[in-house]
């Protein structure tokens, strides 16, 4: 059976909407296989190897939620690398680092402790021993993560845990972010690079964050994916061989559907 071509791109289209239809949409990957059109047939399971998968993408793409879901349902650890970004950012912004002096972070960006849980039913941060799981995800960390993440030194330091953390899960991994597969984990088993439309991602922004204004969101959201993309040091990029999918049009349950089925096929040694 032939792999998927690299770097193919998956669109789900609107008609696959509902657990019925779903297959349409994951048929995509799968139309190298010899199944039935239109049919998501079971894959068969040989004997589970711990499998590294990569998931990157712009914020609000689904990453987290998808990445998730698929390690809780293959039994595999999960790893949020933005939380981490996050943390480290809360620290630097705690003991009063000045964000716009890629200087000064870099020479305190080795003090900081950073440890990940990474079961994905119940992923945890702390830094220093502090649980930052609220505190990270405020306007305030929000607004400053790109600034801080830009800074090789933060980079280095964060990637060797990343790699540390992924070389010790016994079952496997799904590790999210923005340069996953480029850089952190290049031998990653599968890379999937998830997209949607700016349009889409405020509006789920908008949905978690009750109340709040679409346009800035979809503002906030562009922003930083533009600093994100364009920083020097591993900016956020689709790695040549990953998978991509859009996930515009699609439920929550069908992108984690279409990646359970990926990883499944690659599994299977499909
Ligand atoms: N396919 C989808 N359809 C509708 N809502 C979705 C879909 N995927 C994710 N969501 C919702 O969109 C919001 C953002 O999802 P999530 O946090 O998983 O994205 P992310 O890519 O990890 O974002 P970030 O990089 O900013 O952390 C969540 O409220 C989630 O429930
Ligand atoms: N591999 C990564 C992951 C994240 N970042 C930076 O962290 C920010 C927050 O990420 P979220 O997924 O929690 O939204 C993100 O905007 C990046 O600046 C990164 O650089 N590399």
């Amino acid at each position: 059976m032939a792999r998927p071509p690299r770097g193919r791109i998956v669109r789900l289209s609107e008609g696959s909407r509902g657990a019925g239809n779903l297959v349409r949409g994951v048929s995509a990957p799968r139309t190298h296989h010899s199944t039935a059109p239109g049919r998501c047939s079971p894959v068969e399971n040989g004997a589970a190897q711990p499998v590294i998968v990569a998931i990157d993408g712009p914020s609000g793409t689904g990453k987290s939620s998808t990445s998730k879901a698929v390690a809780a349902q293959l039994g595999l650890s999960y790893l949020d690398t933005g939380a981490q970004y996050r943390a480290i950012t809360w620290w630097m912004v705690t003991n009063g680092i000045d964000i716009q002096d890629p200087s000064a972070i870099a020479a305190v960006a080795g003090k900081p402790e950073i440890v990940s849980g990474t079961d994905p039913k119940d992923p945890t941060i702390t830094v220093d021993g502090t649980d930052v799981a609220g505190p990270i995800r405020g306007q305030d960390v929000t607004s400053k993560v790109s600034a801080v993440s830009a800074v090789p030194e933060v980079r280095s330091r964060i990637t060797e845990l990343q790699r540390s953390i992924a070389a010790s899960a016994v079952t496997g991994i799904v590790v999210e972010g923005r340069d996953i597969g480029t850089t952190v984990l290049p031998d990653a088993d599968l890379k999937i690079f998830l997209t949607a439309s700016a349009e889409a991602r405020a509006a789920r922004r908008s949905g978690e964050l009750k109340g709040a204004d679409l346009h800035t969101t979809r503002e906030a959201l562009v922003q930083r994916d533009a600093a994100d993309s364009s920083r020097k040091t591993s900016p956020l990029a689709k790695a040549g061989d990953a998978v991509e999918v859009d996930t515009t049009e699609l439920t929550l349950t069908q992108v984690i559907e279409c990646v359970v089925t990926l990883v499944e096929e690659k599994r299977a040694g499909k």
